[in-house]
């Protein structure tokens, strides 16, 4: 006899849709996980989604013997803007296995570690640009961060220095910000709504967004070079498997999807500070390790591996920010078979094609897995803690072979700037009172957090 799955009561005919913020969807799911715990339905019009909370069934159903990614809801409205690329292609399109065997050799950990240089220097920039703040600014983090993820995107994939660091935001970042945030708003609004009223913003976000691409492209046609990078072989691998090219449009797909991915880094590293400010000591500790392992001397790649309390910073940062705050997964179809899908040897059940999404503030910080999980320690996410640590809550890069094709990318991103700005910086909240709230789209960014900037005192 399996358990009900627990659902908020919700209204007669609307079902749960008071229940979801469209404006903050992943806030109002954190705060469902919080009170049913592993696993939870909603029914809005019509439709009924499961959602995973919890580190167990998270991992159970990150099985791909059973499961697979589920492309479906905002995955399937921001095709609109980049089609099949990788983030957005269905299981049984063949362009994902060709655009996913031309990008990953770009984004193994050795060819990510001839970016460091490019990293490095890019973060530089930025911690320089503070310094030239004076006293008594505060900048918002999230912004400046987007930013510095944006002019490292585009030098280190596509060799292009966009000088967005200063001056106005750079039309990039607002094409992602509509484009994302209406993809996730069209699957609550009825279409005829969303092609009346809501189509026209949908279309110049996306034309802004493959702009940016083609102008990419069209300057590395204009200014050949020896530089074989990832818009390179965007541009001009072959698949070794099939031997087809990228199409031109897929080109721009692709190109349009990093920055995309990459969007969730700066959210990471924001919500990072903001846990650091809150306990002054682990910044003392980590630059106890900085002082050590770096010195005086140019901070190089094989520090890198040395920064263990950095890492564990990271790695705690990823845990409690969820800057990726959850995934979609399904039953693999089996032709002809109808049987409802046990979930926890039978304790719960869900129909042959049941759309599930994994929670990640509730997985992140599942009781059962961790004692006190809210408070903030690196140690537990170091050595040999880390290891015994079960896989369902180190789900932060999603699953298998739909997981994060720039993981790599983005934990030596993430590891970098995190460490010089704890080795260069010193940070205090605007706000003392700053307590961290959260929104955002396809990521999770802390809102309003306001810093100050001031290169470091001692
Ligand atoms: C802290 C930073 C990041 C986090 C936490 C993160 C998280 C994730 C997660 C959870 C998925 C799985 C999505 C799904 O199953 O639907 C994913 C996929 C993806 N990410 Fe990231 N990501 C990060 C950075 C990046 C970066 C830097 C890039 C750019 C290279 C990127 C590009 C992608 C792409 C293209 C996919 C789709 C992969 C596929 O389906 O083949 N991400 N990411």
């Amino acid at each position: 006899m399996s358990t009900p799955i627990p659902q908020p009561p919700g209204v007669p005919f609307l079902g749960n849709i008071f229940d979801v913020n469209p404006n903050n969807t992943w806030s109002s799911l954190k705060t469902l996980a919080e009170k049913y715990g592993e696993i939870f339905q909603i029914k809005v019009l019509g439709q009924t989604i499961v959602f995973v909370a919890g580190a167990a069934l998270a991992e159970e159903i990150c099985d791909e013997k059973r499961f697979r990614k589920y492309v479906g809801g905002p995955i399937v409205e921001i095709r609109y803007a980049v089609h099949d690329a990788l983030f957005t292609a269905f299981d049984n399109e063949e362009s994902w296995g060709i655009a996913h065997r031309i990008i990953a050799p770009h984004l193994t950990t050795q060819s990510v570690a001839g970016l460091f240089d490019e990293m490095c220097d890019t973060a530089s920039e930025l911690i320089e640009k503070w310094k030239g703040l004076g006293n008594n600014n505060a900048v918002l983090a999230i912004d400046e961060l987007n930013r510095l993820n944006l002019e490292t995107t585009t030098l280190t994939f596509y060799g292009k220095k966009l000088n967005c660091l200063t001056g106005p935001d750079h039309p990039m970042l607002k094409g992602m910000e509509d484009s994302t945030s209406e993809a996730m708003k069209r699957p609550t609004r009825p279409k005829l709504l969303n092609s009346l009223i809501y189509g026209r913003k949908f279309k110049s976000a996306t034309n802004i967004m493959r702009t940016y691409a083609a102008e990419l492209v069209q300057y590395r046609k204009d200014n050949p070079t020896d530089r074989h990078d990832l818009l390179w072989s965007l541009m001009n691998a072959k698949d070794p498997e099939t031997g087809k090219a990228l199409t031109d449009s897929q080109v721009i797909d692709e190109i349009v999807s990093m920055p995309i991915g990459s969007s969730t880094a700066p959210c990471l590293i924001a919500t990072a500070i903001h846990f650091l400010l809150k306990n002054p000591e682990i910044v003392t500790r980590a630059r106890e390790e900085l002082d050590t392992v770096i010195g005086d001397g140019p901070f190089t790649y094989d520090h890198l591996s040395q920064l263990n309390y950095i890492a564990g910073i990271v790695r705690e940062s990823l845990r409690l920010s969820f800057a990726a705050p959850g995934f979609n997964i399904e039953p693999i179809p089996k032709p002809g078979d109808k049987s409802p899908v046990l979930l926890a040897g039978g304790k719960y059940q869900v129909a042959h094609n049941q759309a599930m999404i994994i929670v990640l503030a509730g997985v992140n910080r599942d009781p059962a897995v961790f004692d006190e999980p809210l408070v903030f320690r690196p140690e537990r996410m170091m050595g040999e803690a880390f290891e015994r640590l079960p896989a369902g809550v180190k789900k932060w890069f999603g699953n298998g072979k739909r997981e994060c094709i720039g993981k790599n990318w983005a934990w030596q991103f993430s590891n970098i700037v995190l460490a010089k700005l704890i080795k260069e910086v010193d940070f205090e909240a605007a706000n003392p009172n700053y307590e961290l709230g959260q929104d955002g789209w396809f990521n999770l960014r802390p809102v309003d957090f306001h810093v100050r900037v001031q290169p470091r005192a001692v």
